[in-house]
Formats: structure tokens, sequence, C-alpha cells
């Protein structure tokens, strides 16, 4: 199968919303370069400093990339992006640039060891690509990703909120659900904490491909469940922990199921939630008789962890 990569310049008021668009319109691993990034640079665990290189981000502005199958590809999405963009509330739009190019399947492995280096996503958790070696120092915990066409690789806001809400509150012996898995990432790091035992599910046969594939190379295969899956439709065992990392929207339909699901003081940790639908979703979750126990924000994104007390 081959891939079509459509590369979009955005400015940097477009970027927090860039990806929820994109997903909505089906998008399968978003790369955002942001400029800003260089600047800042990336001072890493124990004083180690990962070179960003130049060359993989652009000078100004956000370059965003994201995948298609050849099959979910079709041409009006360029102008569907584009509309979808332009109609965001009280953002301007002052740079918008779209082009599109063909990715041979063979060359999709090289396209992602280009963007995707080892890095440190939360406290504890280190992300390595299979193809990387790396030598972890003694409480560092590696994880190894290949994200293939699935979303998760930790370094979105959104994944590594996740990350570090896992490395704190998820001790040996809860039960979890990892609803929209994607490359796994959430549920490695809960078996890593010692959850067990733990289900994994995604909408999308690829990510759950992706994600068992994941689970394979972390030795961790046998301790998780994966399947596809709709949200927590037709799950009736009981969990101590649900995590979901989907959009805010998606969130929001599952929110009385997992009050339901959980066991009492069993924990939500939800996120791929703009800051605009934060409120939405914490009076939903709280009608719902969840107390939110904490909120964290980055990058205008926002995950929330919520306890059925
Ligand atoms: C933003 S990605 C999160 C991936 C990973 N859990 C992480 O935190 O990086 C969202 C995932 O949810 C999946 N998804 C979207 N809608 C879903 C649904 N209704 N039920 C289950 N999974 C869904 C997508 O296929 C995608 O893999």
């Amino acid at each position: 199968m081959d891939y079509k990569e459509i590369t979009l310049m955005i400015n940097h008021e477009v970027e927090p919303f860039i990806a929820e668009i994109l997903n909505e319109l089906g998008a399968n691993g978003v790369v955002i370069e942001d400029s800003l990034e260089l600047q800042k640079g990336r001072i890493e665990t124990f004083g180690e400093i990962y070179e960003l290189n130049p060359a993989d981000y652009p000078e100004q502005d956000v370059r965003v990339k994201c995948y298609y199958s050849e099959y979910d590809y079709k041409d009006e999405l360029l102008s569907d992006i584009e509309k979808a963009v332009r109609a965001l509330q009280d953002v301007e739009v002052t740079r918008f640039e779209i082009e599109t190019a063909d990715i041979k399947d063979e060359d999709w492995e090289n396209e992602w060891k280009n963007h995707f280096h080892a890095f440190k996503a939360s406290e504890r958790f280190t992300v390595v690509p299979s193809w990387e070696d790396y030598q972890p120092a003694d409480d560092e915990e590696i994880i190894h990703l290949d994200p293939g066409m699935a979303f998760g690789t930790g370094d979105h806001a959104t994944t590594s909120m996740c990350l570090r809400l896992v490395e704190e509150y998820v001790k040996p012996g809860m039960s979890v659900i990892d609803v929209g898995t994607g490359s796994g990432i959430l549920s490695i790091a809960a078996h890593r904490m010692g959850a067990a035992p733990i289900r994994a599910v995604d909408l999308d046969k690829v990510a759950v491909r992706v994600a068992e594939e994941n689970f394979r190379i972390n030795h961790c295969a046998d301790a998780i469940e994966t399947d596809t899956g709709n949200l927590l439709v037709g799950e009736t065992e009981k969990r101590d922990v649900v995590i979901a990392n989907i959009l805010a929207h998606i969130v929001d339909l599952m929110i009385d199921d997992a009050f339901t699901l959980l066991n009492d003081e069993g924990l939500f940790i939800a996120s791929g939630i703009i800051e605009e639908k934060e409120q939405m979703i914490t009076e939903h979750m709280t009608e719902a008789g969840f107390s939110i126990r904490t909120i964290r924000r980055e990058k205008g994104w926002v995950a929330i962890l919520a306890e059925k007390a």
C-alpha cells in the first residue's frame, strides 16, 4: 500500500487546532514541526542533549505533515482541510499553504526514521524508536516504538500528559482499559507501572495491528489484550482505570459509560481535549458523578484525571 503525504505551512495560532482537524478528516501519523522547537532546544535526561536536526524544522511558523493511505486519500481532502482551518473561530489564519507528495510503501519507514528519534516523554519514560540504539540510565524506563500509521509517539502534548498521569497514578495490580490505544504507548506505560490486566482497544484496525507489534517489541504482548472496539461499547468488565486520549467530542460520548465501568475510586484519564472544550468535559464528568482530581494543560491541550469518588 502506498501513501499520500500532505504538507501544510500554518501560523502558530492555528497549531493547537490542526491535529484535531486532520484527525477528524481521517489522517494518520500527524507530524508537527514547529520552528519554536528549534529555538527552544531540548534538554533531556541527565544533562544529555539530543540535537534537533535543523533540516527537520522550518525557519518560521509551523510545518505539519500527515498521511493517508492511497485508499483513504481523495483530492477533495485538500479543500476540506483548508475550509476547516479558515472556519476556526477567533483564530487569525495568516499563513496557509498545502501540498501533497506520493510516498511509496517502502519509503514509509524511512520517512519516520527521519522524523522520529529517542526522546524523554515524561519523568520516567523515554521513547526510543525500535531502530535506534540507546543506553538507558538506571531509573529510566524505555518504551520501544514503531509508530507506523498509528498515532502515539509520545511527543504530542496529549500523549505526554497522559504518560505523566499514568506514571503518577497507575499502581501495581490496577486493571486498565486504554481506549483509542493507537501505537499502544499508554498501555505499555501502564504495564510498566505494574497494572494488570490491561485491555487496549481502537476503532482503527491498523492501529490495533501496530499496537500489537509494539506490545511484542516491548515484551508485554501476553499481558495486554488487544482488540478493535468502539469506545466502551460492549465492555462489561469492571476496571480501576479508563484511559482515553481521543478528542473532546468523542471523549464526551464515553463519560457515562466510563463512570459505570469503573470500580469505586476508579480513575478516568482523559485527554485529546482542546482548552476551549475543557469546561464542557469537566461539567459532563461532574454531572456523571466524577470528581475532578487534576487538570494538566500544555500547548492548548488539556488532560483531565477524574475519580469515581
Ligand atoms: C489521539 S490518538 C491516541 C493514541 C494513543 N493512545 C496516545 O495517547 O498517543 C486517538 C486514537 O483513538 C482512536 N479512536 C478514535 N475514535 C475511536 C473510537 N470511537 N473508539 C476507539 N478508538 C477510537 C484513533 O484511531 C486513534 O488511534
